[in-house]
């Protein structure tokens, strides 16, 4: 419900919000401008003495008009010589006539009415309400990713476009929040929704002598300069006619001959709260609030561009669930939760699978769940987990309707989760935990799948055709990659020696066959996954890439397992050979912006992406590296590398551990044991930890660091919660 509140308007009104928010944001510099530019009123004049010194210059002077910037504009008819002119409170001397330029009339009719009439101001006025509906509902579904609303404040993981658009979202929301409320009002008050305010009409009579200079009027004399908002003066064709004077407090009347004040009818709350309503939206009176809600308002474009890009991206990914068996003809039921749709395509492959089995399988949203799914013989649930181990949008009601639900398929939960996070796969524990306790009999006990492994999933769908009796064959390929050919450039061996054969591979775009000019590499960096797909399969394998499109190579640690598919392929592969290959984001494992230090860990074939962080830190970050391998004169990857980036200092320092080594003969688990004071200092100061490599490694050094960390008064999953420990594990 939130995102089809927040997703498809925004699109659509994408536009037109743009140009009421940047034309808003141009606004908000006037009143800073005028400020400026305004000459300063003096504190001990009185409106009397400025309306004589005008009146000396302009015998035909109808208002005195003070705008909230403090400037001053005379209207006047002087016996046919008519215009409005500013002139400057201290002295009454003219400065020019009071002219609004084409430029500010045109944006702020464009503000307005989108240069349409009424029907353009009631568009504003829509948008306006669309604007605050976004910003509301864009901060529950911010709120709703990252944990609650207390977690608001934590660093946003995602895409750019999730980073950018969550970040500048954030920060822009109060001013939005607010200039559309505001805009809002002043929208109804435009088409007579908010009642006009009602000044009490008081009949006053005035003497009908002769006018007095006005600048021996008492009533304008006691009447300081500053509370002018508008003095009317009298019709000289008419005797009795009498002098005006608007302030915020009200309007007061006066006797021309006499001067006295003859009635006072005071400003009406609803007046005083228009005034303050267009103070707020305006900025007119309040430069500094003019200028932060026109710095939020011009967030309003980015916010467009990156929320359409998330849109697209996600309708891209959506569910296309075609020749879905009938629920009550099913004897399997897939439910989904998901919330960046990918688990749809798990489900989508998993369906095929059971289909090709000869099962009737029936896949639906999870907060759909009724009777008829329970009736089901089986129950499968595929569900990611989001925030703090919360559930994902398609599942968020989930475990409340279950509770009002009769039926006890027997079930298998599958979670999609990752690992950075404290509470992996947190919210499929809970599926799975309240099925049990209401007595649904367990296919297959829960099973966890990090970053949408492939291989994870195969695993478990070997496990699920087990149970079910049969083959089961998952080789899922998340939305068919368009691959790019690349060729192999280069190779350095190593580990052979050790039983551990590592090859750092490069490859390069091939050659353009037409022009024979170098081919163009995507765009990737230092930690983003490449997707290789062995000849004659289909799952692609993922590796960590050690380089960034900068550095004119693709490059990636590769370790040949035994009867490994695409690591005996590719350390076969001849230079000039060719792999298909797709590059995938991996926007949570990568350096923090900042100046923080670095602290980073890895072994074997893990060192890729850390080395690839270190070439790319031409600034000189503090950067640690950690790295533990087997033998020194073996499998010391990137040695020449990392000793020349030491003397450049974009390498801070180096902690290798080699296990098979005599002297030594340490893992780096060790290493960071034996550094613990210098890490904790490091850790205080703000440093992120990244941490690269195989799954056993990478808990030996999650128990390593819990005593680093500890006396600092902070948990890892803290700091795994806020990004500053993140692994990429496989
Ligand atoms: C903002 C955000 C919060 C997440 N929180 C968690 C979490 O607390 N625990 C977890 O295991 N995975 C978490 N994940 C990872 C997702 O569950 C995982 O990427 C999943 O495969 C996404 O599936 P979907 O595309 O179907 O929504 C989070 C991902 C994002 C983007």
């Amino acid at each position: 419900m939130l995102r089809r509140l927040h997703g498809l308007p925004g699109v659509v009104l994408a536009l037109g919000l743009t140009v009421a928010a940047v034309t808003g944001a141009a606004l908000s510099v006037r009143p800073a401008l005028d400020r400026a530019a305004a000459p300063a009123v003096p504190a001990d004049t009185s409106v009397a003495g400025l309306a004589a010194q005008v009146a000396a210059r302009h015998p035909g002077i109808s208002t005195i008009r003070q705008r909230p910037d403090g400037s001053i504009a005379v209207a006047f008819d002087d016996g046919g010589a008519r215009g409005v002119e500013r002139v400057d409170p201290a002295t009454g001397a003219g400065l020019g006539p009071y002219q609004v330029s084409e430029t500010t009339r045109l944006i702020t009719n464009l503000h307005r009415s989108f240069l349409a009439g009424d029907a353009g101001r009631a568009a504003a006025g829509v948008g306006a309400l669309v604007m605050l509906v976004l910003s509301v509902s864009g901060m529950a579904l911010l709120a709703r990713r990252l944990g609650g609303a207390g977690a608001l404040l934590r660093p946003i993981r995602g895409t750019p476009a999730q980073r950018w658009h969550g970040e500048l979202g954030r920060l822009a929301v109060a001013g939005l929040v607010l200039s559309s409320l505001t805009g809002l009002w002043m929208s109804a008050g435009t088409f007579g929704l908010i009642p006009e305010a009602q000044g009490i009409a008081t009949t006053v009579s005035a003497s009908s002598g002769a006018p007095a200079p006005v600048g021996t009027l008492a009533a304008l004399r006691s009447a300081p300069l500053a509370d002018l908002r508008e003095l009317s003066f009298p019709d000289p064709s008419d005797p009795t006619d009498i002098f005006t004077l608007r302030t915020a407090a009200g309007e007061l009347q006066i006797d021309a001959t006499t001067g006295t004040a003859l009635a006072f009818t005071p400003a009406t709350t609803l007046e005083r709260v228009n005034d303050v309503i267009r103070t707020l939206h305006t900025g007119r009176g309040a430069w500094l609030l003019g200028l932060l809600l026109g710095l939020a308002s011009a967030a309003v474009p980015v916010l467009g561009a990156t929320g359409i890009v998330m849109w697209a991206r996600r309708r891209a990914a959506r569910p296309r669930i075609a020749a879905n068996a009938p629920v009550g003809s099913a004897d399997t039921v897939i439910l989904v939760g998901s919330e960046g749709n990918s688990t749809w395509g798990f489900a989508g492959t998993l369906r095929a699978a059971l289909t090709a089995a000869g099962h009737r399988v029936h896949i639906a949203a999870m907060n759909e769940v009724s009777t008829a799914h329970l009736a089901a013989d089986r129950l499968v649930i595929l569900t990611a987990t989001y925030g703090e181990g919360g559930a994902p949008a398609s599942a968020n009601s989930f475990l409340s309707r279950l509770a009002r639900l009769d039926g006890h398929p027997s079930v298998a939960v599958l979670g999609f989760g990752d690992r950075n996070f404290p509470h992996f796969c947190r919210f499929a524990q809970q599926v799975a935990d309240a099925l049990e306790a209401k007595g649904c009999p367990r296919l297959l006990p829960m099973k966890r799948v990090d970053r949408r492994s492939p291989q994870e999933f195969a695993q478990w769908g070997q496990d699920l055709g087990a149970a079910l009796g049969h083959d089961l064959k998952l080789s899922h390929v998340a939305e068919p990659p368009k691959t790019l050919p690349l060729v192999l450039a280069g190779r350095e061996l190593y580990g052979e020696a050790v039983g551990t054969p590592v090859a750092i591979l490069r490859f390069q775009a091939p050659l353009d066959p037409r022009t024979g000019a170098p081919g163009r590499l995507p765009t990737f960096e230092a930690g983003d996954l490449v997707g290789i797909v062995p000849p004659g399969d289909t799952m692609p394998r993922f590796y960590s890439l050690a380089s960034s499109t900068r550095d004119g190579v693709l490059e990636i640690c590769v370790r040949r397992r035994e009867g490994g598919r695409c690591s005996t392929f590719l350390h076969a592969l001849a230079i000039g050979g060719g792999i298909n290959a797709f590059i995938r984001e991996n926007p949570t494992f990568r350096p923090a912006a900042g100046r923080a230090p670095l602290i980073l860990i890895g072994a074997g074939a893990g060192i890729g992406p850390l080395a690839g962080f270190v070439r790319a830190n031409m600034a000189g970050r503090p950067m640690h590296l950690y790295w533990g391998g087997r033998s020194a004169a073996s499998d010391f990857l990137y040695e020449h590398e990392l000793a020349q980036h030491l003397a450049e200092r974009r390498l801070t320092s180096l902690k290798t551990a080699f296990s098979r080594d005599v002297e030594g003969g340490a893992y780096v688990q060790d290493r960071i044991a034996a550094d613990a004071p210098r890490l904790r200092e490091l850790v205080r100061q703000g440093a992120q930890i990244l941490v690269c490599g195989g799954r056993d490694m990478a808990d030996a050094v999650t128990r390593a660091f819990e005593p680093v960390v500890r006396p600092l008064g902070l948990e890892l999953s803290t700091l795994k919660s806020c990004g500053r420990y993140v692994e990429d594990v496989y």
